[in-house]
């Protein structure tokens, strides 16, 4: 049954057995991070996010075609089951289903959202018999960690843009399939831990009309703790397992994303001073949100897929910068770890550290596993190990924007659409399996060293605030 996904008031009598258990939390990571079967949460109330528009219905034009050379990943990603057609092949208006993980609105949403994720089967992961304490764990642990992630939010303005982010994302898919020729097509925005909660946004999509869907987790990367948990909450909507529908798992290998991100490090990287990139280099640091190394034993591909994610990007950054006088490097870091367990490493702070020991002096950071600003770029990375860096002697600091309404993303994003549409249909049954595309999960070396020359300095743009971007890029994308 799944569980209420609202902060509960608990009764006292429970709270003894809440310490009890974190009394035994940093003792037992086997016991707070372990592979079990996944438990679902129940959303509460909607807030649609934008009216379809009705029109001819399930058009699609032949300029929908991938500017990728890749296969996409839906037609690797297949069970030994009955195939059912081609989205393409169905009538009906069009449903685009953006997951993501949502944030708080304000500071009093921050201890709900914390209780939301805590509540996650898929962040806290508990051994089947202990899953009744899964409520309870999560009321403490959000209760403690309330006051200084209110801090946080508070020092990025009091909230997080997700949501506005997401929402922009989606509806400049929906204007760029409209123009591409599928008239009946609305796109929607379902948050796993805040409201618009998926559960309750996809009963909208059945209820205005969507006959076929194409759900898209806004992470590049497949992860347990973010794809799969957000998979998890269209399976607790039963009407939708009845709907003609493709999932795309992970799609950081599109060469649409690639590029747009190879194209804000280059900005980044031409904004440094000339004489500073060529006489002392440049490293270009790839940083993703963490996950527990458990995570990774027990099968997540998500450290798969983000080394060879920055080997690729790295690849096109080293072939889009002329000459060679400016020696560039690269590495790969990880952040936002939470709790006593051992994460993925190595951890940024440290990585900016040891970088600074090693005598590199100018710095391109780059979050990489997330397309939209959040607490982690706002506050972590602009505040915290901007600090770091500065006091461990980087002179250079630069950090790369999140995607955002980058018109390249938007533009792969209503491509990977298109795609899908074309592809072998992936159940959302079957992208719930973190094995699903073995063929796009390779390891590959990270870190390799490359040369790259430079260009004119140019004064690098950092985030100027979410209503002042998101004007620039809807103007970018309408010339
Ligand atoms: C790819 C992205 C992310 C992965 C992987 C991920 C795993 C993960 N996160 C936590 C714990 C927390 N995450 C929090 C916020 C948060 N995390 C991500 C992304 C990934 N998390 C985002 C986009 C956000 C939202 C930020 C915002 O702007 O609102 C938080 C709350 C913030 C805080 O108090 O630090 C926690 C806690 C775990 C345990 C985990 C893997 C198991
Ligand atoms: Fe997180």
């Amino acid at each position: 049954m799944p569980t209420k996904c609202h902060h509960p008031r608990l009764r006292p009598a429970f709270l003894p057995a809440c310490v009890l258990f974190l009394g035994l939390f940093p003792f037992s990571p086997a016991l707070s991070f372990r592979l079990h079967d996944s438990k679902l949460l129940d959303g509460s109330r909607l807030r649609p996010q934008r009216r379809g528009v009705r029109g001819v219905r399930g058009v699609e034009a032949p300029e929908l075609t991938a500017l990728s050379s890749e296969v996409s990943p839906s037609s690797r990603c297949t069970s030994s089951g009955v195939r059912s057609p081609p989205l393409s092949e169905v009538e009906g208006k069009l449903g685009v289903l953006f997951l993501n993980l949502g944030g708080p609105l304000n500071l009093e949403g921050v201890e709900p959202f914390l209780y939301n994720l805590f509540a996650d089967g898929e962040i806290i992961r508990l051994p089947k018999g202990l899953k009744w304490l899964q409520p309870l764990i999560a009321f403490v642990i959000s209760k403690a960690r309330a006051p200084s992630s209110r801090e946080k939010y508070a020092a990025i303005g009091g909230g997080s843009p997700i949501l506005e982010y997401t929402t922009q994302q989606a509806a400049a898919v929906e204007r760029l399939l409209k123009s591409r020729g599928i008239r009946d097509v609305e796109a929607f925005v379902g948050m796993r831990y805040a409201e618009p909660f998926a559960e309750s946004v996809v009963k909208e999509m059945l209820q205005s009309g969507v006959k076929r869907a194409v759900v898209v987790p806004l992470y590049p990367h497949y992860s347990i703790s973010t794809s799969k948990s957000a998979l998890l909450s269209l399976m607790s909507e039963r009407s939708f397992l009845g709907l003609p529908h493709t999932v795309v798992p992970h799609w950081y290998q599109r060469e649409g994303f690639v590029e747009a991100v190879q194209g804000l490090i280059k900005k980044e990287i031409l904004s440094i001073p000339r004489e500073a990139r060529e006489k002392e280099g440049v490293h270009v640091l790839f940083t993703a949100h963490g996950v527990p190394e458990s995570y990774i034993e027990e099968g997540d591909p998500y450290k798969d897929q983000m080394e060879h994610s920055v080997a690729l990007i790295a690849e096109k950054v080293q072939r889009s910068v002329p000459s060679s006088r400016m020696p560039l490097s690269h590495s790969l870091s990880f952040q936002s770890r939470v709790g006593p367990v051992t994460w993925l490493q190595p951890y940024t702070d440290d990585e900016i550290k040891k970088l600074a020991e090693e005598g590199v002096r100018n710095l391109i950071v780059v979050p990489i596993s997330f397309v939209s600003e959040h607490l982690e770029t706002l506050e972590e990375i602009d505040q915290e190990y901007r600090e770091v860096a500065e006091e461990a002697g980087i002179r250079h600091w630069r950090r790369v924007p999140a995607l955002n309404l980058d018109p390249r993303f938007l533009r792969d994003l209503a491509d990977l659409v298109g795609d899908a549409l074309q592809s072998v249909p992936v159940r959302v049954e079957e992208a719930l399996d973190s094995s699903c595309c073995p063929a796009l999960v390779r390891s590959v070396e990270s870190a390799l060293g490359f040369e790259v020359g430079g260009g004119e300095g140019k004064k690098g743009g950092r985030v100027v605030g979410v209503q002042k971007e998101m004007e620039e890029r809807e103007m970018s994308l309408q010339r």
